[in-house]
């Protein structure tokens, strides 16, 4: 185990975050800790990221047994700080045992303020004194063996010997070894002492940028390695070290804080929990179930809150709560917030008024559930986290004694007692204020929106309904029964508050997921769904080390399907179709083809590719593919508009024993895909030759974007309208031409009107990109999103004239996508496939639904469809059901905004 401690906001958790998980994350301050393992050099680490604040930091030396190493972070910008910074050092280092390696890092460097590494150091007093003559004689042969180890600052320089004749503070060789006239306290000497146990190391980082991280890391785990083979050396055991520690560590931890669970228990335990609670007479209390009465007795629990929150007006004083029975029957958490948000909005109601009548002690200040959101929500957004922390306490203190005080004439209901107690009882506090916080650091990400309006906050955030909350964290016996959580902060013993506002993890599946997408949206759009099928296929399998064997299967129908989860999957089955195919030859990968798994014989049912398979191919390498077999002519179009070539291919990444990525399987395919290469390769097939299929996805953004940053936002307009035009005129067309005979609600959906969707829908996506790409270029990302509309439209619009209709019986298929699912239509399949039933589904169908619809509906007003879509980037997929059945009106209120 390694100990990542320092004082609040100094960059521990961004550390511990960055190392693991390679990218930046945005945090929230960690009340508790987060515990991760990290590998780094071979090394397997659990971190133990303990929150700093002031409140916490008397719990660090509950995790100093046992570790191997101790990270120390200081804010290197935040000077006023260090002394503060050295004393937590110095405390935290009196429990942790001698030779434990200190890596400490000087973090913030980017900052304008920074003490450089070697100054924090000094004044850090983590270098050595000024040296004297007296010093150079008096050097301590002993210490000087540990030199590689013992960095201090200049990493070639040992540290000061110290108590080498362990005297009472530990002065006695120290001070005879300093510098005459360098006058050092009585503190600095013990500090100095107490370090000289250890080694140490001063890093310069930037957390933010990931600078200089890693090589303190280096420095580490070379550091502990030494530490454990000298441990090794001294006890004769050469396994000796920090993994010895690790069981006792655990152990120490579980005896320090009692209410500590794994996961696993803490599953188990709220599992019980909650059928215990439903098997329970419902509870009729309100917010102040659960809040210790005026003596400091628990009194009813609130349930936990999922399964009910508590709302009601009747105070039901001390006793109330907990078995009443017979009361009514609790709002759910959407339900009140339900009720919250239907209320009509008096127009003086603003939140200027309402903190005003807070800090004036007026009666009538709404008090409840709502009314505490709302006050920590205000001062969280104006003051930020520290100011508004106490400007919190402040106003909420002066209230209560204004009451109390003046109490005559006012009644105040259970919930505004529940609030009193909650500011009496930091450690609640604490946590429905971190809460809030954290919702609305979360939140933010999506959208600005939950800083402006209140309203919007809570939409955004319908889990701060339910009063409950912390039930969540704290059983309800450490939190209301426990005195010490009513005169300080304790850790929660349920779960850890959450601490890390980007889900790394979800974040990366959402990334390389809408890689996914964009790539194989690309290939459809490029080169028809067959052969992007195939190519797609092809590619991950190679990757993934399947072989691909091509063959000849007479009318094998299959099915491609690209999951959610990356898994590329292709199935087929055999039907009567007598169309016989032609073989791939060598390698290649016909519509026959099967895949198998190396060493395994396939049976040319249902493989299914690893998702990792997927994701191991790089994009640039499909992409590269893909930007080959666009058309020809739009190609050149692009290079006559000034835009450049698409990139050249390299080449697949991964080739495979069927030679180079545009043999075999996908010209062959093209015999059947349909794509414009068709022409251009040999001609294989007649219909369709789409020669602007090649726009309208991922090129078109591309485009875009190039031309915008290469020649800025006027000119790339001109550039793109000129690259449609030239495109245009290339088959025939004015640009005046509309999709509108073709999308028209006569006849089945085209092949071209799904192809306009998909233009639409990838155009979408990626136009949410643009929106973020939009600032980096410095220009308004309405500008963006504007020209990528337009050009989109103007591309979208002369695909389906240039697309002849489908033969009869052959080709176009709206997308079944296999398995019974409502189609989406991401790709037409636009090759001559019949007898060969191939499809691509792409991604998740429900929210390719949701984007085609918005996409398609620009010009008709925005449906619910599009609405959710809003709601989404909101408030996450996963919340927009528990929001609609919330909300009925949420229509309204994004309507009205
Ligand atoms: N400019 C700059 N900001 C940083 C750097 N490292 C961290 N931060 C910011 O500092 C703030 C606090 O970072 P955290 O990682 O949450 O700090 P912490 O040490 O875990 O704080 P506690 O959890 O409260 O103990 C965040 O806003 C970070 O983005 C850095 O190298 N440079
Ligand atoms: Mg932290």
């Amino acid at each position: 185990p390694i100990l990542f401690l320092g004082l609040d906001a100094a960059g521990k958790s961004t550390v511990l975050y960055g190392l693991k998980a390679g990218e930046v994350v945005s945090t929230v301050p960690t009340i508790g800790f987060n515990l991760e393992t990290i590998e780094h050099k071979g090394f397997k680490i659990n971190c133990w990221d303990v929150g700093g604040c002031d409140k916490i930091r008397p719990l660090w030396r509950h995790f100093t047994d046992g570790c191997a190493a101790l990270v120390f972070v200081v804010d290197a910008n935040d000077r006023e700080r260090l002394a503060g910074a050295r004393q937590a050092l110095e405390d935290v280092l009196r429990e942790v045992a001698s030779g434990v390696p200190v890596l400490v890092l000087a973090n913030k460097q980017d900052l304008p303020n920074a003490l450089p590494a070697a100054e924090m150091a000094r004044l850090m007093w983590l270098t050595p004194p000024p040296p004297s003559p007296r010093q150079q004689h008096h050097r301590n042969p002993n210490l000087d063996g540990q030199a590689t180890c013992m960095a201090a600052g200049d990493p070639g320089t040992p540290p000061v010997p110290g108590g080498q004749g362990g005297g009472d503070d530990g002065g006695g060789s120290a001070s005879a070894a300093v510098a005459v006239g360098y006058e050092m306290s009585r503190g600095e000497r013990s500090f100095r002492e107490l370090m000289s146990r250890h080694p140490v190391h001063v890093q310069p980082t930037c957390a933010l940028k990931l600078f200089g991280v890693f090589e303190g890391f280096d420095w580490l785990a070379g550091a502990v390695d030494c530490a454990r083979q000298a441990r090794g050396a001294a006890t004769g055991d050469v396994n000796s070290g920090s993994g010895a520690g690790a069981g006792s560590s655990l152990s120490l931890l579980r005896a320090a804080l009692p209410g500590w669970r794994s996961r696993e228990q803490d599953r188990q335990r709220q599992a019980r929990r909650q059928q215990q609670q439903q098997s329970a007479t419902p509870v009729s209390a309100d917010d102040t179930r659960g809040a210790p009465d005026a003596n400091g007795k628990a009194v009813g629990i609130p349930t936990s809150a999922s399964v009910t929150a508590a709302t009601t007006t009747t105070n039901r004083g001390g006793g109330g709560g907990g078995g009443g029975g017979g009361g009514p029957v609790l709002p759910s958490a959407e339900e009140r917030l339900s009720g919250w948000l239907a209320e009509p909005v008096a127009a003086e109601d603003t939140d200027d008024a309402f903190l005003a009548a807070l800090e004036a002690c007026e009666p009538g200040v709404r008090w409840d559930h709502f009314g505490h959101l709302r006050l920590a929500w205000l001062y969280l957004v104006r003051y930020g986290r520290s100011e508004g922390k106490r400007r919190i306490f402040e106003a909420v203190q002066r209230y209560i004694q204004h009451g109390v005080a003046g109490g005559g004439g006012r009644t105040f209901h259970a919930s505004m007692t529940f609030f009193w107690r909650v500011c009496l009882h930091p450690c609640l506090c604490q946590c429905q204020m971190h809460m809030v916080h954290f919702a609305l650091a979360s939140s933010e990400l999506h959208t600005p929106m939950v800083r402006a309006s209140f309203r919007a906050f809570l939409i955004a955030n319908p889990h701060l309904a339910d009063g409950g909350l912390f039930l969540h964290h704290y059983s309800r016996a450490r939190m209301l029964q426990d005195p010490a959580a009513r005169t300080s902060v304790l850790l929660p013993d349920l779960q850890p508050l959450p601490s890390l506002v980007t889900d790394v993890e979800a974040r990366k599946r959402e990334q390389a997921r809408e890689r996914r997408m964009a790539v194989a949206a690309a290939a459809v759009a490029g080169i028809g769904a067959c052969g992007a099928a195939r190519l797609l296929t092809r590619a991950a399998g190679v990757a993934a080390g399947w072989r691909v064997r091509g063959g000849r299967s007479g009318g094998a129908s299959h099915t491609m399907r690209l999951d959610n989860d990356g898994v590329l999957g292709r199935r087929s089955s055999t039907n009567d179709s007598s169309r016989s195919t032609s073989s791939a030859g060598s390698g290649g990968l016909c519509s026959g083809g099967r895949l198998e798994a190396a060493g395994a014989p396939g049976h040319g049912s249902h493989h299914r590719l690893p998702a990792t398979a997927v994701a191991a191919v790089r994009d640039e390498d499909l992409l590269a593919a893909v930007l080959q077999h666009l058309p020809r002519r739009t190609a050149a179009t692009a290079a006559a508009a000034g835009l450049g070539q698409p990139r050249a291919s390299s080449g697949m990444h991964c080739q495979g024993p069927v030679g180079s990525a545009d043999a075999g399987g996908l010209r062959h395919s093209d015999q059947h895909a349909g794509g414009a290469d068709v022409a251009h390769q040999g001609g294989g097939g007649s219909w369709p030759p789409p020669p602007l299929s090649g726009w309208g996805s991922d090129t078109l953004p591309r485009l875009a974007y190039a031309a915008i940053k290469h020649h800025g936002y006027t000119r790339a307009c001109e550039l793109l309208q000129a690259a449609a035009a030239a495109a245009a005129t290339t088959h025939g067309l004015s640009l005046e031409e509309t999709s509108s005979s073709n999308t028209g609600t006569a006849g089945p959906p085209s092949a071209s009107a799904e192809a306009v969707d998909a233009a639409r829908a990838a155009t979408q996506l990626h136009m949410e990109r643009a929106s973020d790409h939009g600032s980096l270029m410095g220009m308004a990302s309405s500008q963006l999103e504007a020209v990528v509309r337009e050009t989109a439209r103007s591309m979208a619009a002369h695909l389906p004239a240039v697309m002849p209709p489908p033969p009869a019986g052959k080709g176009s298929r709206s997308q079944g996508l296999g398995d019974g699912k409502p189609g989406v239509g991401i790709a037409s399949v636009q090759g001559d496939c019949s007898g060969d039933e191939e499809w691509l589904d792409v991604g998740d169908s429900e929210s390719w639904g949701a984007e085609v619809a918005c996409g398609s509906d620009a010009e008709s007003g925005p449906p619910e469809a599009s609405l959710d879509v809003e709601l989404e980037t909101l408030v996450g997929s996963h919340r927009v059901p528990l929001v609609r059945a919330a909300l009925p009106q949420y229509r309204m209120l994004f309507v009205s905004g």
